[in-house]
């Protein structure tokens, strides 16, 4: 079976094609800068020695355009892995916001869609590309199932206590507004695989992931009990381009002193922050290589960051009542060792110790960097939320054949 998964952002495409289910994974890309001049698409197929990787700039004005150039790699007779779209099975889209009505993996159908097309406002920068994303798929891959898999999913096991915001109730029994965490499918996966690399299933463990969007979980019995994201993804860590936690009452000066419109207000926190507002730089590298020439503006945004990291990592072992291991994944916790060099300082007295030597090497393999007396282990797992998203779907297509077969 050939499962495509797709994560669709506003500007650009992640795609990964596998077969099932021995989840080999066939060919992965990325289609960047939609809609701008100078769109490019890089697709790799193969690993090690056998790995090509294909880079192309082109004109995409648009999702559909960008799929369909996807789709001709696909099928192509140089770096193709199959003869046509009609030979994918499964599309398996992720989908940020899933509020609360979905609590696991679901087929793609119109009430599906008309739900997360419900869920744009909570979710402004990710939710509507979702969708799109859907749609197109939709229209070239018309012999594939849809499948939707929910960044919000993991952490639906969240207790009411963790979920819940101190303002009227009714705020959420009507208005549904609450906690609801993202990156799920990242914490999920690199959450098993520690309990795996620890041989404890009931491990407690704080996952971080640090991409563009940054979260924290705490994970006890490979349930999610509390996270650093909230109603949208802009709360908790600082991020790329989002401010995380912020006093609300900075809302109501920007709108009430300072005549900022709320929409600008939303721009501001969403797309202007973070360490972009902070640096002038979105990307760990390029504020990593100003730091190091001496910037007193990228070494505090660095001190910032971490330093949020570490208040939830305080907040989290209170609220586990032990801890067994740290993850850090993603694109920054996975490469920046600086980053996991300032979060892990003077942590001992939590039984945090970082091994120097083993955070500085280089290694895709998942793997401890934490001193050998270090009472809690300090993980480095590379997230696959792609080949996560694709054994979900594998598990709603047998859970569905399975109730059907029951119901004959
Ligand atoms: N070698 C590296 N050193 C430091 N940061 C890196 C490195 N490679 C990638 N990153 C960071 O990872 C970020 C992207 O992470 P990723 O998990 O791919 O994010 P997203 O899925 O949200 O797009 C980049 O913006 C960059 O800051
Ligand atoms: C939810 C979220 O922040 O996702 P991303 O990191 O892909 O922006
Ligand atoms: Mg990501």
């Amino acid at each position: 079976m050939n499962i495509f998964v797709v994560n669709s952002g506003s500007s650009s495409i992640k795609y990964q094609l596998f077969r099932m289910p021995s989840e080999t994974p066939l060919c992965s890309g990325l289609v960047e800068r939609i809609g701008l001049d100078n769109a490019a698409i890089t697709h790799q197929t193969g690993t090690g020695e056998e790995e090509k990787v294909v880079k192309r700039t082109l004109s995409l004005p648009d999702h559909e355009a960008g799929l369909l150039a996807v789709t001709q790699l696909l099928a192509s007779p140089e770096v193709g892995m199959i003869q046509d779209p009609q030979e994918i099975d499964v599309v398996g889209h992720r989908v940020v916001h899933g509020g609360e009505a979905f609590a696991a993996t679901a087929f793609i159908t119109p009430a599906v869609k008309a739900e997360i097309k419900k869920l744009f406002s909570l979710a402004p920068l990710h939710n509507p590309s979702n969708y799109l994303g859907i749609e197109v798929a939709e229209r070239i891959f018309t012999n594939a199932r849809q499948i939707a898999v929910f960044d919000t999913a993991f952490h639906q096991t969240m207790p009411e206590k963790a979920f819940r915001y101190a303002i009227p109730n009714a705020f959420y029994t009507e208005q549904r507004i609450r906690a609801y965490g993202f990156h799920g499918t990242s914490h999920k996966y690199v959450s098993e695989q520690a309990a795996q690399y620890l041989q404890k299933p009931e491990a407690k463990l704080i996952t971080i992931h640090l991409g563009n969007g940054c979260s924290m979980a705490a994970v006890a019995n490979g349930r999610s009990i509390d996270t650093s994201m909230g109603f949208g993804p802009l709360a908790g860590l600082v991020m790329g381009t989002r401010s995380g936690d912020i006093d609300p009452s900075i809302i109501f000066h920007l709108i009430n002193q300072l005549g900022y419109s709320p929409e600008q207000v939303s721009t501001l926190l969403n797309k202007q922050s973070g360490m972009l507002g902070l640096t002038g730089h979105s990307d760990m590298r390029d504020i990593s290589q100003e730091m190091n020439e001496g910037s007193h503006e990228a070494a505090l945004a660095y001190d910032m960051y971490a330093y949020r990291i570490k208040k939830y990592i305080g907040a989290y072992a209170a609220v586990l009542n032990g801890l067994d291991a740290i993850v850090f994944t993603a694109g920054v916790g996975e490469n920046d060792a600086t980053v996991r060099a300032d979060v892990c300082q003077d942590m001992d007295f939590l039984g945090i110790q970082l091994d120097i030597e083993k955070n500085q090497e280089r290694s895709k393999r998942p793997r401890e960097i934490n001193t050998p007396g270090s009472r809690v282990k300090i993980l480095l797992i590379p997230t696959n939320e792609e080949l996560e998203i694709a054994q979900q779907c594998i598990t709603l297509l047998e859970d569905s054949r399975a109730a059907s077969s029951s119901e004959n």
